[in-house]
């Protein structure tokens, strides 16, 4: 375990991985690791980019990677791939278009599936944050499928998010408006070799134009991925925030909202492992049967779980 850690903070790529692994999967120990490493973070600047599917996050990521990389800089991209209950399996495919990336000794890629473990994805990628920023990344771009309720709780504990839409969601962007206005910090208009992309971005802008009091009004980006058209002025932009996250010292907020999250997953995890055990050993399931035949209720057995966790 020694060795590992060491080797993790001397930023050997298979050490990262396999304490990574360890988080992902819950191996004994894990925690013991990130108590360990906790000291050596805090460096890494977090980048969320979230938006519908297919709507170019992993393109734009791929791209914005390269600039840094330019710049010598170390990145870290975890990729959350949304698991179907229908198809088992996490949606794997765009993840392949890093692959030259993943040669790079700098760049590190994993992807996670959403398969619920107790204490979530969330968990899980809260460690892995902290895995990379020991290892010493600059960077780390937590990618997301913006729809549910979980990705956006990844999305929320970025130091930056980026939105990305793309020309003609119309009636979508009405739809979203509600939940992302609070979360985007940086606009991104994909695929803006498209028609519609300039509108899009003035819906945008004329969404944001209802709040007056912003402290730091997300800007709107016409962006191609697919050729780095606007990449570059897109990731000034997070830069932008970044620096007035800094300058306004929100980013110790930030960073404690974000430490306050995972405090609440370590013990809700804790209490849901302490409920399942005592779940099997109740045998509630049987008591459950009985609600139906009236013979018991469902505050009866709540109480009985709980006084029992409680013990
Ligand atoms: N026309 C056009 N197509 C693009 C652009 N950027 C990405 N695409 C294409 O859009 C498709 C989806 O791109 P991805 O980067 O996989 O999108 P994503 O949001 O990561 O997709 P999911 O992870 O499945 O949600 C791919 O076929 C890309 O080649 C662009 O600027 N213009």
């Amino acid at each position: 375990m020694e060795n590992l850690i060491e080797d993790l903070l001397k930023g050997k790529k298979r050490a990262c991985a396999r304490i990574i692994t360890m988080v992902e999967n819950e191996v004994s120990g894990y925690e013991e690791i990130l108590k360990q490493i906790y000291q050596f973070t805090g460096r890494a600047y977090v980048i969320g980019i979230t938006g519908p599917p297919g709507a170019g996050k992993s393109t734009f990521t791929d791209k914005v990677v390269k600039l840094l990389r330019k710049d010598n800089k170390k990145v870290g991209v975890i990729a959350i791939d949304p698991t179907s209950p229908f198809t088992k399996g996490a949606i794997l495919g765009d993840r392949i278009r890093m692959n030259d990336l993943s040669l790079d000794d700098d760049v590190f890629i994993r992807s996670m599936g959403t398969r619920g473990s107790l204490g979530g994805v969330s968990n899980a990628t809260q460690g892995a944050i902290k895995v990379l920023d020991a290892y010493g990344c600059d960077y780390i771009f937590i990618e997301t499928v913006g729809v549910g309720q979980s990705e956006v709780d990844i999305v929320k504990t970025a130091d930056t998010t980026v939105m990305i839409m793309v020309p003609g969601l119309g009636d979508d962007i009405q739809a979203i408006k509600a939940g992302v206005m609070e979360i985007a910090d940086v606009f991104v208009v994909n695929k803006a070799d498209r028609d519609g992309a300039k509108r899009t971005s003035i819906e945008i802008n004329m969404m944001l134009d209802f709040k007056k009091d912003w402290k730091f009004r997300p800007p709107v980006n016409l962006v191609i991925s697919e050729n780095g058209e606007g990449v570059e002025t897109a990731f000034k932009n997070i830069l932008d925030h970044k620096n007035y996250l800094y300058e306004s010292k929100e980013i110790t907020e930030k960073r404690l909202d974000r430490n306050k999250i995972e405090i609440k997953e370590i013990v809700n995890r804790r209490i849901q492992k302490l409920v399942k055990q005592v779940e099997k050993k109740e045998n509630i399931d049987e008591l459950l049967s009985k609600t139906i035949t009236k013979e018991t209720d469902p505050y009866t057995i709540g109480e009985k779980i709980f006084k029992s966790v409680i013990k």
